[in-house]
């Protein structure tokens, strides 16, 4: 079985038990459900977006603990105050030893800046906690999702006010997922499959297949500036980096460092 199947496996059963433990309806009664969303799309456009979508991540299945040595919300800070367009917050925990408690922390952190809930996402629950949790973006991941799926998902996520940023990483992913409650395609570099490419030739590949009415990022194996550099070449506006940031001991540092050399 392929890794991606692997999790999506324990996360239908997660979201079962979820679901037995607190109702829809109570979700929508918590936290920062009724908190007005952020607009990625608005950010990742402005003329000095830093268009940099930094990604507080401990551990992963390729490459094991990356960093537990740092909180979520000195990492998540330090990012936002370097110039971040936007924090992705893991909450997966049992393959990337993130929590929802990380997500909503660094959303009291950083109350000004988007956030993406970075998760696997299969079930219309998750989008409601995700609001509940401040989110105002979420991923999909067209290799674990129907057309159907991600229509659904995606369309709810638009009638509550977030956003959607759609993952893939082939031409026929694209092509099958896209629509209107698509706005942000994002092109992941490392197949979620058998996580094997270490770099960035599937976005330079899918570059002119994404419509232009989409915005386009390129997600992981974001090594350094230059890569940046070459990938806006290709109309990339946003970039989705975590290793690169997290293996160090000051990530906030780290993407200023990146700024600095762009
Ligand atoms: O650490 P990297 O190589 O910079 O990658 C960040 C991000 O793109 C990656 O964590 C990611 C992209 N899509 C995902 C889906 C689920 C979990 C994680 C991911």
């Amino acid at each position: 079985m392929s890794i991606l199947a692997t999790i999506l496996e324990s996360k239908r059963k997660e979201v079962a038990e979820r679901k037995s433990r607190i109702s829809i309806h109570a979700l929508e009664k918590t936290g920062f459900f009724a908190r007005n969303c952020h607009s990625l799309s608005m950010s990742l456009t402005q003329p000095a977006s830093t268009g940099i979508i930094a990604e507080f991540k401990r551990k992963s299945p390729s490459k094991g603990v990356i960093n537990d040595r740092l909180t979520v919300k000195e990492v998540t800070q330090a990012y936002a105050s370097a110039g971040a367009a936007c924090l992705s917050v893991l909450t997966d925990t049992p393959f990337f030893g993130g929590t929802d408690q990380d997500f909503e922390e660094a959303r009291r952190a950083n109350p000004h800046t988007p956030m993406l809930r970075k998760d696997f996402m299969v079930d219309e629950y998750q989008i409601v906690e995700a609001k509940a949790m401040g989110a105002d973006v979420i991923l999909l991941i067209a290799a674990a999702l129907s057309p159907q799926e991600i229509k659904k998902l995606g369309s709810l996520a638009r009638s509550l006010g977030m956003e959607t940023l759609l993952e893939v990483h082939d031409e026929e992913e694209l092509s099958r997922s896209l629509g209107d409650y698509i706005s942000v395609v994002g092109v992941n570099n490392r197949n979620l499959k058998n996580f094997a490419e270490q770099n960035v030739e599937a976005s330079k590949r899918l570059a002119e297949k994404i419509p232009a009415t989409c915005i386009k990022v390129s997600e992981s194996c974001i090594s350094g500036p230059s890569i940046i550099q070459e990938l806006r070449g290709y109309g990339y506006k946003g970039f989705l980096i975590g290793e690169s940031f997290m293996k160090t001991d000051a990530p906030g540092k780290a993407l200023l460092d990146f700024l600095n050399q762009d």
